[in-house]
């Protein structure tokens, strides 16, 4: 455990002693991100919430939510950022991707204006907080406590400033953790731990994933979870009504301030400590069950570094050019620990891209992409480790690699999942997004597989609501990497996935001390993969006159119409019986489904075939229907049929 941990290091009024809160984070992502700060952005910002009381901002949000149920909400955006101009509009509902917020952050990509300013972020965190005062029913206000963190983007410290700002001027308590992963913020609603003040009544991460450097967004969550997408409808329509009050000028409630409390804390050690707990229990209360296992790990300069020791080199000069030195020495010491693997025993040299960098500049952290995969396989090969692990930027996906070099991925992770939960429990339902071979794989050892629509939210509500129609479910999982158990909080944590897959290790290793990662490629043995496996995306040209001024979704629906009738003359195709979502069609010993993409102008088409030549008829059925749309771009899958 690092020797500051669980220690809460700083107490400030934020708007008193900005600058010392600002320079008293206690991740290497501050340091990164020095030069890219907007330092000047309070200053500069017309947004008028600096004296916002609770009560009024709670007023206000209400009280328009309930007299105006506008579909379209939109107001002056202010000078926060440099890139937006005054007379600009803010469309707070375009920010709004299903259950999280996500937009544009930094300025200079062509064609992406930023819209996720500091002034908007702000009145979107104030509207959370308002948000969770009507949830928590207090008689009329209470001092909440927010904890939030951020991943490793370059925009980060700005966002954080605002949403801490937006939080504080309500009047209510935010506890800082800085560089910190998706599932530890919602753990930090759960986490009871009275030194620190936890657990929090919510918890704001800032992240948009693996998208480009330019984005970014805000997941909530409260003890119940992450937020569904009504909630986020309901706060962006608060901060909406607050931001453009704001900007109008003061009521008198405005004079009265009531500014919360800036605290930050090491909570990741506390998560990670947790994660460490799991599986020396797993292992019968041994110390360090994966002593001799060689581990390396791939954060793609995400948060996910945590898991293994941080190496120091790279920040060593900013001991020189730093007008505290003593605080980054006690950082550089804070970091040179590692939290979870080399306490459990691991080696973890070869490890790569543990520097948070939001300029990602290795490889998209994704575990879906083939380039990140590639690097952490070629890692494991010239380790010649045992295991290799893979997180996605803010650590909620994850994957593995084994020695062989066989990549625990998409449908074999779920394999992988569904193997280690079906030793575990006794009633079983596994569930997960896409269909595959899972189900017959396991369903004489009792798993059952439940086909749900695309969207982590979604197949985890879905297992939530099966559980309580008496249909007992304990795992929700889609090929993207995200998977969350019921054993933990339905928590959607990619680290504990990994987590899951070390239990099993250092189990197997009590009983043989020399067995290494076969342990889990033996569980997917049997698993039937299809030869062929194929995402296509075709996109919709939003501005093509064949849209006749309707929406992308109208339009994608017309297609994904078309496509159904067109595929029922086909004798050779058959329609599921129960379509969650798109065209699903069986055919030729495979199947594809296309279906709207839940947030981008994109029609997503999956194949899976059992060779090419089959992959091939199934994608000319679905070329022969959507040929006829002229605003779906059809290259890449006219490329996939040529090949
Ligand atoms: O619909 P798509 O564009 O393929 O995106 C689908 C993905 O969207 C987001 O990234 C969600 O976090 C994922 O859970 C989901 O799988």
């Amino acid at each position: 455990m690092a020797a500051l941990s669980g220690k809460i290091i700083q107490n400030a009024f934020l708007a008193q002693h900005r600058p010392q809160a600002r320079h008293s984070t206690r991740y290497p992502s501050d340091f990164c991100a020095l030069d890219t700060r907007s330092v000047h952005s309070f200053q500069e910002r017309r947004l008028r919430l600096a004296g916002t009381s609770a009560k009024w901002l709670n007023t206000i949000s209400t009280a328009w939510i309930s007299s105006s149920k506008q579909a379209y909400i939109s107001c002056n955006a202010a000078q926060g950022s440099s890139v937006v101009s005054s007379s600009a509009k803010v469309d707070f509902l375009k920010l709004q991707n299903g259950s999280d917020i996500r937009g544009v952050a930094v300025g200079g990509v062509e064609g992406e204006p930023v819209n996720l300013t500091e002034p908007v972020t702000e009145a979107i965190a104030s509207a959370f907080a308002a948000w969770l005062l009507n949830k928590k029913k207090a008689d009329g206000w209470r001092r909440l406590r927010i904890s939030v963190g951020h991943d490793s983007r370059i925009s980060a410290h700005k966002l954080q400033d605002a949403v801490t700002l937006g939080i504080t001027t309500a009047g209510h308590d935010v506890l800082q953790f800085g560089l910190a992963s998706t599932p530890a913020m919602f753990n930090s609603t759960l986490t009871e731990d009275e030194i620190n003040h936890l657990p929090v009544d919510g918890a704001i991460m800032i992240t948009a994933s693996h998208l480009p450097y330019n984005r970014n967004g805000l997941k909530f969550f409260t003890s119940a979870g992450g937020l569904n997408k009504a909630d986020i409808k309901d706060i962006l329509e608060r901060a909406s009504r607050i931001y453009e009050d704001s900007s109008h000028g003061s009521t008198q409630e405005l004079e009265q301030a009531s500014k919360g409390e800036v605290s930050n804390v090491d909570y990741m050690s506390i998560y990670a400590s947790d994660l460490v707990k799991a599986v020396r229990k797993s292992a019968g209360n041994k110390e360090k069950p994966l002593e001799g296992l060689h581990i390396v790990v791939d954060a793609g300069n995400g948060a996910g570094g945590f898991f293994v020791v941080i190496p120091l080199l790279p920040y060593l000069h900013y001991l020189f050019l730093s007008n505290a030195p003593f605080l980054v020495l006690e950082l550089m010491l804070f970091l040179d620990q590692d939290k979870v693997l080399k306490p459990l025993g691991a080696i973890t040299t070869g490890s790569q891209f543990l520097e948070p960098d939001g300029m990602f500049p290795n490889h998209i952290p994704n575990p879906e992409d083939k380039t990140a995969m590639k690097a952490i396989t070629q890692a494991v090969a010239d380790n010649k480790a045992d295991l290799g692990i893979i997180f996605d930027t803010d650590v909620d996906r994850s994957a593995a690699v084994d020695s062989s070099g066989r990549e625990l991925n998409r449908n074999r992770l779920i394999a992988l999942m569904s193997a280690i939960v079906l030793e575990e429990v006794f009633v079983r339902l596994v569930l997960c997004s896409i269909c595959l071979s899972v189900a017959h794989l396991f369903y004489d050892k009792g798993g059952k597989h439940h086909r749900f629509k695309r969207g982590y939210k979604n197949v985890i509500d879905e297992a939530i609501r099966l559980n309580t129609i008496g249909e007992e479910s304990h795992l929700a999982m889609e090929t993207s990497g995200h998977g969350a158990l019921k054993e933990n909080h339905w928590l959607d944590d990619g680290a504990y996935l990994m987590v899951k897959l070390l239990n099993k290790l250092a189990a197997a290793r009590i009983l043989n001390p020399n067995v290494g990662s076969k342990v889990l490629t033996d569980l997917v043995e049997g698993l039937e993969e299809a030869s062929v496996t194929v995402e296509i995306r075709l996109k919709i040209d939003q501005n093509h006159a064949d849209l006749k001024g309707g929406s992308f979704r109208d339009y994608g629906e017309a297609v994904l119409k078309h496509l159904e009738n067109s595929i029922s003359k086909d004798e050779h195709l058959c329609k599921a019986p129960k379509n969650y979502e798109g065209v699903r069609v069986s055919g030729y010993g495979g199947w594809f489904l296309l279906r709207l993409s839940l947030h981008d102008p994109v029609l997503p088409l999956n194949i899976e075939a059992p060779s090419k030549d089959d992959a091939i008829k199934l994608g000319l059925a679905v070329l022969t229907a959507v040929s006829e749309f002229p605003a779906l771009d059809i290259t890449a899958l006219n490329k996939f049929l040529q090949q």
